[in-house]
């Protein structure tokens, strides 16, 4: 009998989510049978999307999340003893899954093989996951980027802005991170290239904008909303384009605030869109190749902050949501 830990809801969280809304448990799991195979948690995922899924969670599930696991009973062939997979739907805050890796009605794969070579597995949580193709597919295919324009990015020093910036100096861009510490933003010059660095808890975005392109930028990738992506908005050519990628800004709140944006929208005829790379499953492998090459080139560089230890799953998750991270926020049990 295999003892599985898992996180499960106790209470729906309500503004910054309490260590009390969450209870770790144990159970004893079932012998696995015929298209099933058993995996054990290596490394899971914390991120934001989580914060907002758990509005509507059913109170008293595991908590959802991503997992790099390994096989370890299987009767299933296409799923063998020793294998790797990143486990999604079924998998979540837990230390070991029985999973059949079968088609979620959403079209995501339960459980997916990797193989990353001499790569660390918990890239297939960040760069070599879904955040690394939200950064690829966002920025090259929703905004259409080229050479020498001009690019901001908020929430820049995390899993996807710091993939966003590297992909665009690849491409020939100029580009403005913002994020929330000095030393993010060392980070962000010194080692990945970007160009220009705000810190929106201490500088005037806008007024920094002004000040390092006075005549308005062209792109814009929003991971945050509020009043950063409204200062950004109001320092943009005419004709700039938009990806609308998150608001982590207000994924806390518990009153909707009215950001006004359609001034600078209408104004500057900006075009803004959203995506759900969900919806993208399908071409997640071309993200992967382009990805993994620009990694072994020495091209795209990773990150990732580490949390020790499965009990500290919820601590990770906060501190992420505090801006502890700088890139992927990962815990190894
Ligand atoms: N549309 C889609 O399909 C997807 C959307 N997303 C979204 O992309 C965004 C980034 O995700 P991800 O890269 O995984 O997360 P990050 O690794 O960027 O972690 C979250 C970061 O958000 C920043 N942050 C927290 N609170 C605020 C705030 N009030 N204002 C500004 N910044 C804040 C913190 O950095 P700092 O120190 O700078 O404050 C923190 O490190 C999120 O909004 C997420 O929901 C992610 C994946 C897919
Ligand atoms: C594997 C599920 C990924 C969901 C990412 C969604 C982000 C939305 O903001």
């Amino acid at each position: 009998m295999v003892k599985a830990k898992r996180f499960i809801l106790v209470k729906r969280f309500v503004g910054f989510p309490k260590p009390t809304d969450l209870k770790l448990v144990e159970e004893e799991l079932p012998p696995i049978k015929d298209g099933e195979f058993l995996a054990e948690a290596i490394y899971l995922s914390v991120d934001p999307y989580l914060r907002k899924k758990v509005s509507s969670f059913p109170v008293g599930d595991t908590m959802v999340g991503t997992q790099v696991a390994k096989i370890i009973e299987s009767k299933n062939p296409k799923f063998p003893v020793g294998k790797h997979v990143v486990g999604q739907a079924g998998f979540g805050w837990r230390t070991h899954t029985i999973s059949n890796g079968e088609l979620t009605a959403e079209g995501l794969n339960s459980a997916v093989l990797i193989d990353l070579a001499d790569l660390p597995l918990s890239l297939a949580l960040g760069i070599l996951g879904m955040p690394g193709y939200s950064a690829y597919f966002g920025f090259l295919e929703m905004l259409q980027p080229k050479a020498g324009e001009w690019l901001v990015i908020s929430g820049a020093a995390g899993a996807v802005g710091n993939v966003v910036g590297q992909l665009a100096k690849i491409k020939g861009l100029k580009v403005i991170g913002i994020a929330g510490s000095d030393e993010k933003g060392k980070w962000l010059k010194k080692e990945l290239g970007f160009d220009h660095f705000i810190n929106y808890k201490t500088q005037d975005v806008g007024a920094e904008l002004q000040r390092i392109v006075p005549e308005g930028v062209e792109l814009y990738f929003d991971n945050v909303g509020g009043d950063v992506s409204t200062a950004v908005m109001n320092n943009m050519k005419t004709f700039g384009r938009i990806t609308s990628c998150g608001s982590i800004s207000n994924y806390n709140d518990t009153e909707l605030k009215v950001v006004p944006l359609q001034h600078a929208l209408v104004s500057r005829q900006l075009k803004m869109r959203g995506f759900q790379i969900v919806s993208l499953a399908n071409r997640w492998n071309e993200a992967f190749k382009q990805n993994l090459e620009w990694i072994q080139q020495g091209k795209l560089k990773y990150r990732e902050t580490i949390t020790e230890g499965f009990h500290n799953m919820f601590n990770a998750f906060i501190d992420m949501l505090n801006g502890r991270n700088f890139g992927k926020a990962i815990v190894k049990v």
